[in-house]
Protein backbone atom coordinates (compact mmCIF):
# COMPACT_ATOMS: atom_id res chain seq x y z
CA UNK A 1 0.00 0.00 0.00
CA UNK A 2 1.52 3.52 -0.57
CA UNK A 3 2.32 5.81 2.07
CA UNK A 4 0.19 8.72 2.25
CA UNK A 5 2.43 11.98 2.48
CA UNK A 6 0.21 13.55 5.23
CA UNK A 7 2.63 16.72 5.62
CA UNK A 8 1.62 17.46 2.08
CA UNK A 9 -1.86 17.14 2.41
CA UNK A 10 -2.23 19.33 5.52
CA UNK A 11 -2.77 22.61 4.22
CA UNK A 12 -2.40 24.75 7.56
CA UNK A 13 1.41 23.08 7.83
CA UNK A 14 1.94 22.42 4.23
CA UNK A 15 4.87 23.70 2.78
CA UNK A 16 5.47 21.73 -0.25
CA UNK A 17 8.74 23.04 -2.12
CA UNK A 18 10.04 25.20 0.61
CA UNK A 19 10.68 21.72 2.86
CA UNK A 20 13.79 21.39 3.63
CA UNK A 21 15.63 17.60 3.29
CA UNK A 22 15.71 17.16 7.04
CA UNK A 23 12.11 18.58 7.28
CA UNK A 24 11.32 15.87 4.31
CA UNK A 25 13.01 13.30 6.64
CA UNK A 26 11.14 14.17 9.77
CA UNK A 27 8.23 14.23 7.98
CA UNK A 28 8.60 10.63 6.01
CA UNK A 29 7.78 12.17 2.97
CA UNK A 30 11.87 12.08 1.41
CA UNK A 31 11.47 11.66 -2.38
CA UNK A 32 8.06 13.06 -2.51
CA UNK A 33 9.47 16.51 -3.99
CA UNK A 34 11.45 17.65 -6.11
CA UNK A 35 15.19 18.20 -5.24
CA UNK A 36 15.13 22.17 -4.93
CA UNK A 37 14.17 23.34 -1.51
CA UNK A 38 12.51 26.67 -2.55
CA UNK A 39 11.64 30.21 -0.66
CA UNK A 40 8.19 31.35 -0.24
CA UNK A 41 8.92 33.75 -2.29
CA UNK A 42 9.63 32.25 -4.90
CA UNK A 43 6.62 29.47 -4.50
CA UNK A 44 4.47 32.47 -5.27
CA UNK A 45 6.61 34.06 -7.41
CA UNK A 46 5.68 30.80 -9.61
CA UNK A 47 1.75 30.55 -8.35
CA UNK A 48 1.59 34.24 -9.48
CA UNK A 49 2.77 33.67 -13.02
CA UNK A 50 0.60 30.54 -13.09
CA UNK A 51 -2.16 32.63 -11.91
CA UNK A 52 -1.79 35.19 -14.38
CA UNK A 53 -1.70 32.48 -17.03
CA UNK A 54 -5.66 31.48 -16.45
CA UNK A 55 -8.17 32.27 -18.61
CA UNK A 56 -10.49 34.19 -16.85
CA UNK A 57 -11.21 35.62 -12.98
CA UNK A 58 -13.56 32.32 -12.53
CA UNK A 59 -10.47 30.37 -13.35
CA UNK A 60 -8.32 32.46 -11.38
CA UNK A 61 -10.78 31.50 -8.44
CA UNK A 62 -10.46 28.24 -9.20
CA UNK A 63 -6.88 28.00 -9.28
CA UNK A 64 -6.62 30.05 -5.68
CA UNK A 65 -9.18 27.79 -4.13
CA UNK A 66 -6.44 24.73 -5.25
CA UNK A 67 -4.02 26.62 -3.36
CA UNK A 68 -5.85 27.44 -0.76
CA UNK A 69 -7.02 23.60 0.66
CA UNK A 70 -3.08 23.10 -0.27
CA UNK A 71 -1.07 25.03 1.40
CA UNK A 72 -2.55 28.03 3.11
CA UNK A 73 0.45 30.15 3.88
CA UNK A 74 0.93 30.28 0.08
CA UNK A 75 -2.45 31.35 -0.65
CA UNK A 76 -2.24 34.24 1.80
CA UNK A 77 0.80 35.27 0.44
CA UNK A 78 -0.44 35.78 -3.11
CA UNK A 79 -3.32 37.45 -1.75
CA UNK A 80 -1.17 40.07 0.55
CA UNK A 81 0.81 40.69 -2.62
CA UNK A 82 -1.56 41.23 -4.43
CA UNK A 83 -4.83 42.47 -2.55
CA UNK A 84 -6.22 45.59 -5.01
CA UNK A 85 -6.03 42.58 -8.05
CA UNK A 86 -6.56 39.73 -6.16
CA UNK A 87 -10.04 40.48 -3.76
CA UNK A 88 -12.46 40.92 -6.87
CA UNK A 89 -11.31 37.20 -7.90
CA UNK A 90 -11.71 35.60 -4.52
CA UNK A 91 -14.63 37.69 -3.41
CA UNK A 92 -16.67 40.06 -4.94
CA UNK A 93 -17.81 39.77 -7.75
CA UNK A 94 -16.37 36.58 -8.97
CA UNK A 95 -17.31 34.85 -5.86
CA UNK A 96 -21.08 35.19 -7.29
CA UNK A 97 -19.93 33.42 -10.42
CA UNK A 98 -18.33 30.69 -8.76
CA UNK A 99 -21.16 30.49 -6.66
CA UNK A 100 -23.66 29.72 -9.64
CA UNK A 101 -21.17 27.20 -10.44
CA UNK A 102 -20.62 25.40 -7.05
CA UNK A 103 -21.99 21.95 -7.42
CA UNK A 104 -21.09 21.36 -10.76
CA UNK A 105 -17.33 22.42 -10.18
CA UNK A 106 -17.09 20.80 -6.54
CA UNK A 107 -13.66 19.20 -5.61
CA UNK A 108 -13.12 19.79 -1.68
CA UNK A 109 -14.48 21.84 0.85
CA UNK A 110 -13.11 23.30 4.15
CA UNK A 111 -16.70 24.35 5.13
CA UNK A 112 -18.85 22.64 8.25
CA UNK A 113 -22.50 21.83 6.98
CA UNK A 114 -25.31 22.26 8.88
CA UNK A 115 -28.47 20.51 7.86
CA UNK A 116 -32.03 21.07 9.15
CA UNK A 117 -32.75 17.69 8.49
CA UNK A 118 -30.07 16.61 10.67
CA UNK A 119 -30.12 18.72 13.47
CA UNK A 120 -28.73 16.31 15.94
CA UNK A 121 -25.45 16.24 13.66
CA UNK A 122 -24.91 19.70 14.30
CA UNK A 123 -22.28 19.29 17.80
CA UNK A 124 -20.63 16.70 15.98
CA UNK A 125 -20.34 18.38 13.17
CA UNK A 126 -18.41 21.08 15.14
CA UNK A 127 -16.75 18.72 17.20
CA UNK A 128 -15.39 16.75 13.86
CA UNK A 129 -12.61 19.66 13.58
CA UNK A 130 -10.79 18.68 16.78
CA UNK A 131 -10.81 22.48 18.03
CA UNK A 132 -11.36 22.93 21.97
CA UNK A 133 -13.38 25.90 23.31
CA UNK A 134 -10.73 28.62 22.86
CA UNK A 135 -9.59 27.69 19.54
CA UNK A 136 -11.94 29.96 17.61
CA UNK A 137 -11.91 33.43 16.86
CA UNK A 138 -14.57 33.85 14.39
CA UNK A 139 -17.42 31.62 12.47
CA UNK A 140 -18.83 32.77 9.29
CA UNK A 141 -22.23 31.26 8.73
CA UNK A 142 -24.94 31.64 5.98
CA UNK A 143 -28.26 30.09 4.84
CA UNK A 144 -27.28 31.41 1.44
CA UNK A 145 -31.03 32.79 0.56
CA UNK A 146 -29.92 35.82 -0.76
CA UNK A 147 -26.05 36.02 -1.92
CA UNK A 148 -25.21 39.10 -3.23
CA UNK A 149 -27.53 40.39 -5.71
CA UNK A 150 -28.40 37.10 -6.73
CA UNK A 151 -30.40 35.50 -4.67
CA UNK A 152 -30.80 31.75 -3.38
CA UNK A 153 -28.10 29.71 -4.02
CA UNK A 154 -28.72 26.80 -1.54
CA UNK A 155 -25.76 24.59 -0.57
CA UNK A 156 -23.87 27.16 -3.44
CA UNK A 157 -23.73 29.80 -1.20
CA UNK A 158 -20.87 28.25 0.90
CA UNK A 159 -18.19 29.59 -0.80
CA UNK A 160 -19.66 33.50 0.21
CA UNK A 161 -18.75 32.47 4.14
CA UNK A 162 -15.47 30.58 3.08
CA UNK A 163 -14.66 34.01 0.66
CA UNK A 164 -15.70 36.43 3.95
CA UNK A 165 -13.12 35.14 5.95
CA UNK A 166 -10.38 35.12 2.94
CA UNK A 167 -11.00 38.79 3.14
CA UNK A 168 -10.94 38.75 7.01
CA UNK A 169 -7.44 36.59 6.89
CA UNK A 170 -5.94 39.22 3.63
CA UNK A 171 -7.37 42.61 5.26
CA UNK A 172 -7.07 42.35 8.73
CA UNK A 173 -4.87 39.04 9.53
CA UNK A 174 -7.56 36.76 11.54
CA UNK A 175 -5.81 33.42 11.91
CA UNK A 176 -7.37 31.07 9.28
CA UNK A 177 -6.46 28.35 11.86
CA UNK A 178 -8.86 30.11 14.30
CA UNK A 179 -12.22 30.62 11.95
CA UNK A 180 -14.48 28.35 10.17
CA UNK A 181 -17.05 28.44 7.62
CA UNK A 182 -20.45 27.30 7.61
CA UNK A 183 -23.13 26.88 5.49
CA UNK A 184 -26.68 26.41 6.61
CA UNK A 185 -28.44 23.67 4.55
CA UNK A 186 -32.27 25.08 5.11
CA UNK A 187 -32.94 23.93 1.40
CA UNK A 188 -33.44 26.34 -1.32
CA UNK A 189 -36.63 28.03 -3.94
CA UNK A 190 -33.81 27.56 -6.45
CA UNK A 191 -36.06 25.44 -8.76
CA UNK A 192 -32.77 25.34 -11.23
CA UNK A 193 -30.60 24.01 -8.27
CA UNK A 194 -33.70 21.90 -7.40
CA UNK A 195 -33.83 20.04 -10.97
CA UNK A 196 -30.33 19.75 -11.25
CA UNK A 197 -28.83 16.45 -11.38
CA UNK A 198 -25.69 17.76 -9.50
CA UNK A 199 -26.82 19.94 -7.27
CA UNK A 200 -24.99 18.67 -3.94
CA UNK A 201 -27.38 20.46 -1.21
CA UNK A 202 -30.54 19.41 0.55
CA UNK A 203 -33.56 18.62 -2.02
CA UNK A 204 -36.33 20.64 -0.53
CA UNK A 205 -37.83 23.72 -0.69
CA UNK A 206 -36.84 26.40 1.96
CA UNK A 207 -38.04 25.36 5.53
CA UNK A 208 -39.46 28.42 7.51
CA UNK A 209 -41.10 28.91 10.47
CA UNK A 210 -40.84 27.72 13.68
CA UNK A 211 -38.63 24.71 12.37
CA UNK A 212 -36.20 26.83 10.85
CA UNK A 213 -36.49 29.31 14.13
CA UNK A 214 -35.33 26.17 16.27
CA UNK A 215 -32.02 25.83 14.15
CA UNK A 216 -31.32 29.07 14.09
CA UNK A 217 -31.35 28.51 17.70
CA UNK A 218 -29.39 25.53 18.03
CA UNK A 219 -27.03 26.51 15.69
CA UNK A 220 -26.25 29.57 18.24
CA UNK A 221 -26.19 27.86 21.14
CA UNK A 222 -24.14 25.48 20.19
CA UNK A 223 -21.46 27.64 18.69
CA UNK A 224 -20.91 29.52 21.33
CA UNK A 225 -21.28 26.19 23.63
CA UNK A 226 -18.52 24.97 22.01
CA UNK A 227 -16.51 27.89 21.22
CA UNK A 228 -17.35 30.67 23.58
CA UNK A 229 -14.75 33.41 22.41
CA UNK A 230 -15.59 32.86 19.15
CA UNK A 231 -17.77 36.29 16.80
CA UNK A 232 -20.62 35.02 15.03
CA UNK A 233 -21.20 36.43 11.53
CA UNK A 234 -24.05 36.38 9.88
CA UNK A 235 -23.79 36.18 5.49
CA UNK A 236 -26.37 36.61 3.00
CA UNK A 237 -29.33 36.02 4.87
CA UNK A 238 -33.05 36.76 3.62
CA UNK A 239 -34.24 40.03 4.64
CA UNK A 240 -36.82 38.92 7.76
CA UNK A 241 -34.36 36.77 9.10
CA UNK A 242 -31.24 38.40 8.80
CA UNK A 243 -33.28 41.11 10.81
CA UNK A 244 -34.78 39.09 13.27
CA UNK A 245 -32.13 37.02 14.40
CA UNK A 246 -30.02 39.92 14.71
CA UNK A 247 -32.68 41.81 16.71
CA UNK A 248 -33.51 38.81 19.25
CA UNK A 249 -29.99 37.73 19.57
CA UNK A 250 -27.83 40.41 19.71
CA UNK A 251 -28.20 40.95 23.60
CA UNK A 252 -27.05 37.03 24.10
CA UNK A 253 -24.62 36.53 21.62
CA UNK A 254 -22.23 37.83 20.32
CA UNK A 255 -23.28 38.47 16.68
CA UNK A 256 -22.73 40.34 14.00
CA UNK A 257 -24.44 40.97 10.96
CA UNK A 258 -22.59 42.21 8.24
CA UNK A 259 -24.94 42.91 5.52
CA UNK A 260 -27.28 45.13 8.04
CA UNK A 261 -24.22 46.48 10.61
CA UNK A 262 -21.00 46.01 8.56
CA UNK A 263 -22.91 47.80 5.34
CA UNK A 264 -24.44 50.21 7.41
CA UNK A 265 -21.33 51.55 8.68
CA UNK A 266 -19.18 51.47 5.31
CA UNK A 267 -22.17 53.27 4.01
CA UNK A 268 -21.56 55.86 7.53
CA UNK A 269 -18.25 56.34 6.64
CA UNK A 270 -18.83 57.34 2.88
CA UNK A 271 -21.37 59.97 4.01
CA UNK A 272 -18.88 61.26 6.80
CA UNK A 273 -16.52 61.50 4.20
CA UNK A 274 -19.09 63.44 1.54
CA UNK A 275 -20.39 65.79 4.28
CA UNK A 276 -16.88 66.57 4.66
CA UNK A 277 -16.93 68.10 1.45
CA UNK A 278 -20.54 69.50 1.23
CA UNK A 279 -20.27 70.79 4.75
CA UNK A 280 -23.47 69.57 5.30
CA UNK A 281 -25.00 68.25 8.76
CA UNK A 282 -26.86 65.34 9.82
CA UNK A 283 -29.26 66.52 11.07
CA UNK A 284 -30.58 67.95 7.71
CA UNK A 285 -30.18 64.98 5.27
CA UNK A 286 -32.46 63.42 3.28
CA UNK A 287 -32.01 60.14 2.43
CA UNK A 288 -33.78 57.57 0.00
CA UNK A 289 -33.05 53.91 -0.45
CA UNK A 290 -33.73 52.54 -3.49
CA UNK A 291 -34.61 48.58 -2.73
CA UNK A 292 -35.73 48.57 1.18
CA UNK A 293 -34.01 44.79 2.20
CA UNK A 294 -31.50 43.73 4.42
CA UNK A 295 -28.98 45.93 4.01
CA UNK A 296 -30.97 49.17 2.75
CA UNK A 297 -32.87 49.36 5.74
CA UNK A 298 -29.62 48.52 8.00
CA UNK A 299 -28.59 51.59 6.47
CA UNK A 300 -31.69 53.70 6.90
CA UNK A 301 -30.99 52.51 10.39
CA UNK A 302 -27.69 53.79 11.15
CA UNK A 303 -28.13 57.04 8.95
CA UNK A 304 -31.54 57.63 11.17
CA UNK A 305 -28.76 57.08 14.18
CA UNK A 306 -26.91 59.67 12.81
CA UNK A 307 -29.03 62.36 12.48
CA UNK A 308 -30.43 61.75 16.32
CA UNK A 309 -26.84 61.80 17.25
CA UNK A 310 -26.51 64.96 15.60
CA UNK A 311 -29.67 66.95 17.22
CA UNK A 312 -32.47 65.72 15.58
CA UNK A 313 -35.79 64.18 17.28
CA UNK A 314 -36.35 60.67 16.07
CA UNK A 315 -39.66 61.56 14.48
CA UNK A 316 -37.49 63.96 12.63
CA UNK A 317 -35.34 61.51 11.83
CA UNK A 318 -37.64 59.45 10.22
CA UNK A 319 -39.17 62.32 8.38
CA UNK A 320 -36.17 62.71 6.99
CA UNK A 321 -36.17 58.54 5.42
CA UNK A 322 -38.10 57.81 2.23
CA UNK A 323 -37.81 54.28 1.46
CA UNK A 324 -38.54 52.97 -2.19
CA UNK A 325 -39.20 49.59 -2.98
CA UNK A 326 -40.57 46.96 -5.95
CA UNK A 327 -44.12 49.01 -5.70
CA UNK A 328 -42.67 52.28 -5.52
CA UNK A 329 -42.22 55.18 -2.47
CA UNK A 330 -43.11 52.88 0.53
CA UNK A 331 -46.41 54.33 2.56
CA UNK A 332 -48.38 53.26 5.38
CA UNK A 333 -51.44 52.35 3.18
CA UNK A 334 -49.75 49.20 1.54
CA UNK A 335 -50.97 46.08 2.61
CA UNK A 336 -48.44 43.72 4.20
CA UNK A 337 -45.15 45.95 4.60
CA UNK A 338 -42.75 44.16 6.77
CA UNK A 339 -42.09 45.29 9.98
CA UNK A 340 -38.63 46.92 8.78
CA UNK A 341 -40.16 48.96 6.35
CA UNK A 342 -43.22 49.74 8.51
CA UNK A 343 -40.97 52.43 10.21
CA UNK A 344 -39.91 54.18 7.71
CA UNK A 345 -43.54 54.03 5.70
CA UNK A 346 -44.73 57.51 4.94
CA UNK A 347 -48.00 59.09 5.34
CA UNK A 348 -50.13 58.21 2.11
CA UNK A 349 -51.77 61.57 2.50
CA UNK A 350 -48.54 63.76 2.41
CA UNK A 351 -47.92 62.15 -0.61
CA UNK A 352 -51.13 63.22 -2.06
CA UNK A 353 -50.71 64.55 -5.86
CA UNK A 354 -47.14 63.13 -6.46
CA UNK A 355 -48.51 60.61 -8.81
CA UNK A 356 -51.97 58.83 -9.44
CA UNK A 357 -50.79 54.87 -8.61
CA UNK A 358 -47.31 54.11 -7.53
CA UNK A 359 -45.21 56.85 -6.64
CA UNK A 360 -41.95 55.57 -8.98
CA UNK A 361 -38.42 56.20 -8.08
CA UNK A 362 -37.65 59.39 -10.09
CA UNK A 363 -41.07 61.12 -8.37
CA UNK A 364 -39.64 60.84 -5.43
CA UNK A 365 -36.52 62.15 -6.19
CA UNK A 366 -38.19 65.08 -7.92
CA UNK A 367 -39.97 65.40 -4.83
CA UNK A 368 -37.92 65.37 -1.99
CA UNK A 369 -34.80 66.49 -3.18
CA UNK A 370 -32.67 63.91 -1.50
CA UNK A 371 -29.10 64.43 -0.49
CA UNK A 372 -28.23 60.88 -0.14
CA UNK A 373 -29.45 58.27 -2.42
CA UNK A 374 -28.70 54.81 -1.99
CA UNK A 375 -28.99 51.66 -4.27
CA UNK A 376 -29.91 48.10 -2.50
CA UNK A 377 -32.22 47.19 -5.02
CA UNK A 378 -30.33 44.37 -7.22
CA UNK A 379 -31.79 46.69 -10.22
CA UNK A 380 -29.26 46.88 -12.87
CA UNK A 381 -29.90 50.44 -13.96
CA UNK A 382 -32.38 51.65 -12.08
CA UNK A 383 -30.60 55.06 -11.65
CA UNK A 384 -31.36 55.84 -15.32
CA UNK A 385 -30.52 59.25 -16.77
CA UNK A 386 -33.29 61.27 -15.60
CA UNK A 387 -33.31 59.94 -12.46
CA UNK A 388 -29.47 61.07 -12.05
CA UNK A 389 -30.04 64.36 -13.63
CA UNK A 390 -32.84 64.67 -11.00
CA UNK A 391 -30.92 64.20 -8.38
CA UNK A 392 -28.39 66.94 -9.40
CA UNK A 393 -31.27 69.07 -10.34
CA UNK A 394 -32.40 68.78 -6.38
CA UNK A 395 -28.56 69.55 -4.68
CA UNK A 396 -25.31 70.51 -5.62
CA UNK A 397 -23.19 67.86 -4.45
CA UNK A 398 -25.52 64.81 -3.68
CA UNK A 399 -24.37 61.62 -2.45
CA UNK A 400 -24.90 58.77 -4.64
CA UNK A 401 -23.97 55.27 -3.71
CA UNK A 402 -25.46 52.15 -5.97
CA UNK A 403 -24.45 49.20 -4.02
CA UNK A 404 -25.58 46.59 -5.63
CA UNK A 405 -23.52 43.68 -6.17
CA UNK A 406 -22.60 41.37 -8.27
CA UNK A 407 -21.32 44.10 -11.33
CA UNK A 408 -24.50 42.83 -13.29
CA UNK A 409 -26.62 44.39 -10.74
CA UNK A 410 -25.39 47.80 -9.82
CA UNK A 411 -28.76 50.74 -10.35
CA UNK A 412 -25.47 52.40 -12.46
CA UNK A 413 -21.95 52.47 -13.48
CA UNK A 414 -19.84 55.20 -12.12
CA UNK A 415 -19.07 56.50 -15.50
CA UNK A 416 -22.78 57.50 -16.63
CA UNK A 417 -22.97 58.61 -12.51
CA UNK A 418 -20.33 61.10 -12.94
CA UNK A 419 -21.42 61.97 -16.67
CA UNK A 420 -25.22 62.76 -15.91
CA UNK A 421 -24.44 64.35 -12.89
CA UNK A 422 -21.88 66.64 -14.33
CA UNK A 423 -19.35 65.47 -12.00
CA UNK A 424 -21.02 67.11 -8.80
CA UNK A 425 -22.98 63.11 -7.70
CA UNK A 426 -19.78 61.95 -4.42
CA UNK A 427 -20.16 58.37 -5.70
CA UNK A 428 -18.95 55.35 -4.03
CA UNK A 429 -20.28 51.92 -5.50
CA UNK A 430 -20.67 48.34 -3.86
CA UNK A 431 -17.96 47.00 -6.85
CA UNK A 432 -14.90 47.82 -7.37
CA UNK A 433 -14.20 50.53 -10.16
CA UNK A 434 -11.24 52.22 -12.22
CA UNK A 435 -11.38 56.13 -11.72
CA UNK A 436 -13.82 57.96 -13.93
CA UNK A 437 -12.34 60.78 -16.15
CA UNK A 438 -14.39 63.99 -16.75
CA UNK A 439 -13.61 67.09 -18.36
CA UNK A 440 -10.02 67.00 -16.60
CA UNK A 441 -10.62 65.99 -13.37
CA UNK A 442 -10.04 62.10 -12.17
CA UNK A 443 -12.50 60.86 -10.24
CA UNK A 444 -11.64 57.83 -8.14
CA UNK A 445 -14.60 55.60 -7.04
CA UNK A 446 -14.40 54.18 -3.43
CA UNK A 447 -15.65 50.94 -2.97
CA UNK A 448 -18.67 51.45 -0.58
CA UNK A 449 -18.01 46.78 0.03
CA UNK A 450 -18.66 45.98 3.70
CA UNK A 451 -15.15 44.14 2.66
CA UNK A 452 -13.63 47.73 3.26
CA UNK A 453 -14.77 47.36 6.86
CA UNK A 454 -15.79 44.39 9.25
CA UNK A 455 -12.26 42.59 8.88
CA UNK A 456 -11.07 45.59 10.95
CA UNK A 457 -14.34 45.59 13.15
CA UNK A 458 -13.92 41.61 13.63
CA UNK A 459 -10.49 41.79 14.44
CA UNK A 460 -11.04 44.73 17.00
CA UNK A 461 -14.28 42.92 18.61
CA UNK A 462 -11.84 39.62 18.92
CA UNK A 463 -8.92 41.63 20.19
CA UNK A 464 -10.97 43.20 23.39
CA UNK A 465 -12.74 40.13 23.50
CA UNK A 466 -15.85 42.32 23.21
CA UNK A 467 -19.21 40.17 24.52
CA UNK A 468 -21.39 42.12 21.85
CA UNK A 469 -20.61 44.64 18.77
CA UNK A 470 -22.07 47.54 19.62
CA UNK A 471 -24.10 50.64 17.40
CA UNK A 472 -20.76 52.50 19.12
CA UNK A 473 -18.39 49.89 17.61
CA UNK A 474 -19.71 50.07 14.47
CA UNK A 475 -19.82 53.97 14.73
CA UNK A 476 -15.89 54.16 16.10
CA UNK A 477 -14.79 51.67 12.76
CA UNK A 478 -17.10 54.27 10.22
CA UNK A 479 -15.27 57.05 11.88
CA UNK A 480 -11.79 55.28 11.64
CA UNK A 481 -12.40 54.48 8.17
CA UNK A 482 -13.81 57.83 7.15
CA UNK A 483 -10.50 59.34 8.79
CA UNK A 484 -8.40 57.64 6.65
CA UNK A 485 -9.02 59.63 3.62
CA UNK A 486 -8.79 63.59 2.07
CA UNK A 487 -11.43 64.56 0.36
CA UNK A 488 -9.93 68.43 -0.39
CA UNK A 489 -8.45 67.05 -4.06
CA UNK A 490 -11.35 67.68 -6.27
CA UNK A 491 -12.84 64.03 -7.59
CA UNK A 492 -11.20 62.64 -4.41
CA UNK A 493 -12.41 58.93 -3.32
CA UNK A 494 -14.94 58.84 -0.71
CA UNK A 495 -12.94 55.42 0.90
CA UNK A 496 -9.23 54.79 1.28
CA UNK A 497 -7.99 52.12 -1.18
CA UNK A 498 -8.21 48.27 -0.95
CA UNK A 499 -4.45 48.69 -1.95
CA UNK A 500 -4.34 49.87 1.70
CA UNK A 501 -6.63 47.73 3.27
CA UNK A 502 -4.56 45.84 5.88
CA UNK A 503 -3.17 49.11 8.08
CA UNK A 504 -6.55 50.53 7.05
CA UNK A 505 -8.28 47.04 8.88
CA UNK A 506 -5.50 47.45 11.70
CA UNK A 507 -6.88 51.71 12.03
CA UNK A 508 -10.03 50.66 12.47
CA UNK A 509 -9.46 47.38 14.76
CA UNK A 510 -7.92 49.88 16.95
CA UNK A 511 -10.89 52.24 17.31
CA UNK A 512 -13.33 49.41 17.59
CA UNK A 513 -11.31 48.01 20.69
CA UNK A 514 -11.57 51.08 22.56
CA UNK A 515 -15.26 51.85 21.84
CA UNK A 516 -15.79 48.00 22.73
CA UNK A 517 -13.62 48.84 26.01
CA UNK A 518 -15.88 52.50 26.37
CA UNK A 519 -19.24 50.57 25.81
CA UNK A 520 -18.28 48.21 29.16
CA UNK A 521 -18.57 44.90 26.20
CA UNK A 522 -14.58 44.12 26.29
CA UNK A 523 -13.36 41.27 28.25
CA UNK A 524 -10.24 41.74 27.56
CA UNK A 525 -7.85 45.09 28.48
CA UNK A 526 -4.28 45.80 26.77
CA UNK A 527 -1.84 48.39 28.02
CA UNK A 528 -1.38 49.35 24.43
CA UNK A 529 -3.98 48.48 21.90
CA UNK A 530 -1.88 49.20 18.61
CA UNK A 531 0.45 47.10 19.67
CA UNK A 532 -2.05 44.16 21.08
CA UNK A 533 -3.61 44.34 17.36
CA UNK A 534 -0.80 44.26 15.29
CA UNK A 535 0.54 41.28 17.78
CA UNK A 536 -2.83 39.83 16.91
CA UNK A 537 -2.62 40.44 13.22
CA UNK A 538 -1.91 36.97 11.63
CA UNK A 539 0.84 36.54 9.10
CA UNK A 540 1.60 34.58 6.01
CA UNK A 541 4.88 33.68 6.52
CA UNK A 542 6.16 29.57 7.58
CA UNK A 543 7.17 29.59 11.23
CA UNK A 544 10.31 27.91 11.69
CA UNK A 545 10.04 24.30 14.17
CA UNK A 546 10.42 26.16 17.42
CA UNK A 547 7.18 28.24 15.90
CA UNK A 548 8.21 31.53 16.93
CA UNK A 549 10.58 32.98 14.33
CA UNK A 550 9.79 33.30 10.98
CA UNK A 551 11.33 33.64 7.63
N1 LIG B 1 -21.94 47.09 -0.95
C1 LIG B 1 -22.13 46.27 0.05
O1 LIG B 1 -21.31 46.15 0.95
C2 LIG B 1 -23.36 45.45 0.11
C3 LIG B 1 -24.19 45.39 -0.96
N2 LIG B 1 -25.32 44.65 -0.88
C4 LIG B 1 -26.10 44.55 -2.11
O2 LIG B 1 -27.37 45.08 -1.91
C5 LIG B 1 -28.30 44.35 -2.71
C6 LIG B 1 -29.44 43.93 -1.84
O3 LIG B 1 -28.98 43.02 -0.86
P1 LIG B 1 -29.88 42.64 0.38
O4 LIG B 1 -30.36 43.85 1.06
O5 LIG B 1 -29.14 41.63 1.16
O6 LIG B 1 -31.10 41.94 -0.39
P2 LIG B 1 -32.61 41.95 0.00
O7 LIG B 1 -33.30 40.95 -0.83
O8 LIG B 1 -32.75 41.87 1.46
O9 LIG B 1 -33.13 43.41 -0.46
C7 LIG B 1 -33.36 43.81 -1.77
C8 LIG B 1 -34.55 44.74 -1.77
O10 LIG B 1 -34.67 45.32 -3.04
C9 LIG B 1 -36.01 45.24 -3.46
N3 LIG B 1 -36.05 45.25 -4.92
C10 LIG B 1 -35.83 44.23 -5.77
N4 LIG B 1 -36.00 44.64 -7.05
C11 LIG B 1 -36.33 45.94 -6.98
C12 LIG B 1 -36.65 46.90 -7.97
N5 LIG B 1 -36.65 46.60 -9.25
N6 LIG B 1 -36.96 48.14 -7.54
C13 LIG B 1 -36.96 48.45 -6.24
N7 LIG B 1 -36.67 47.58 -5.26
C14 LIG B 1 -36.36 46.33 -5.63
C15 LIG B 1 -36.54 43.96 -2.84
O11 LIG B 1 -37.94 43.94 -2.73
C16 LIG B 1 -35.87 44.01 -1.47
O12 LIG B 1 -36.61 44.73 -0.53
C17 LIG B 1 -27.53 43.18 -3.30
O13 LIG B 1 -27.18 43.46 -4.63
C18 LIG B 1 -26.30 43.10 -2.47
O14 LIG B 1 -25.20 42.63 -3.19
C19 LIG B 1 -25.69 43.98 0.24
C20 LIG B 1 -24.89 44.00 1.34
C21 LIG B 1 -23.63 44.70 1.33
C1 LIG C 1 -21.05 42.74 -0.02
C2 LIG C 1 -22.09 41.93 0.54
O1 LIG C 1 -22.05 41.53 1.68
C3 LIG C 1 -23.25 41.64 -0.27
O2 LIG C 1 -23.33 42.13 -1.38
O3 LIG C 1 -24.11 40.89 0.21
MG1 LIG D 1 -23.51 40.02 2.03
Amino acid sequence: MPVTPTALQDRIHNRGTAYTLEERARLGITGRLPAAVETLDEQANRAYAQLEGQPDDLHRYIYLNEIHDRNEVLYFKLLADHLDELLPVVYDPTVGEAIEQWSTDYRDSRAVYLSIDRPGDVRASFESLGLGPGDVDLIVVSDAQEILGIGDWGVNGTDISIGKLAVYTAAAGIDPTRAIAVNLDVGTDNEHLLNSPLYLGNRHARVTGERYDAFIDLYLRTASELFPDALLHFEDFGPSNARRILVDNADTYRIFNDDMQGTGAIVMASVFSALKVTGGRWADQRLVVFGAGTAGTGMADQIHAAMVRDGATPEQATGNVWLVDVHGLVTDDMPDLPDYQQVYARAKAETAGWADGEIDLLTTIRQVKPTILIGTSTAHGAFTEDVVRALADGVERPILLPLSNPTSRIEVMPADAVAWSDGRALIATGIPADPVEHEGVSYEIGEANNALLYPGLGLGAIVAGARHVTDTMLLAAAEAVAGQVDVSRPGASLLPPVSDLRASSATVAVAVARAAEEDGVATTSHGNLVQAVHDAMWVPVYPTSDGKEER
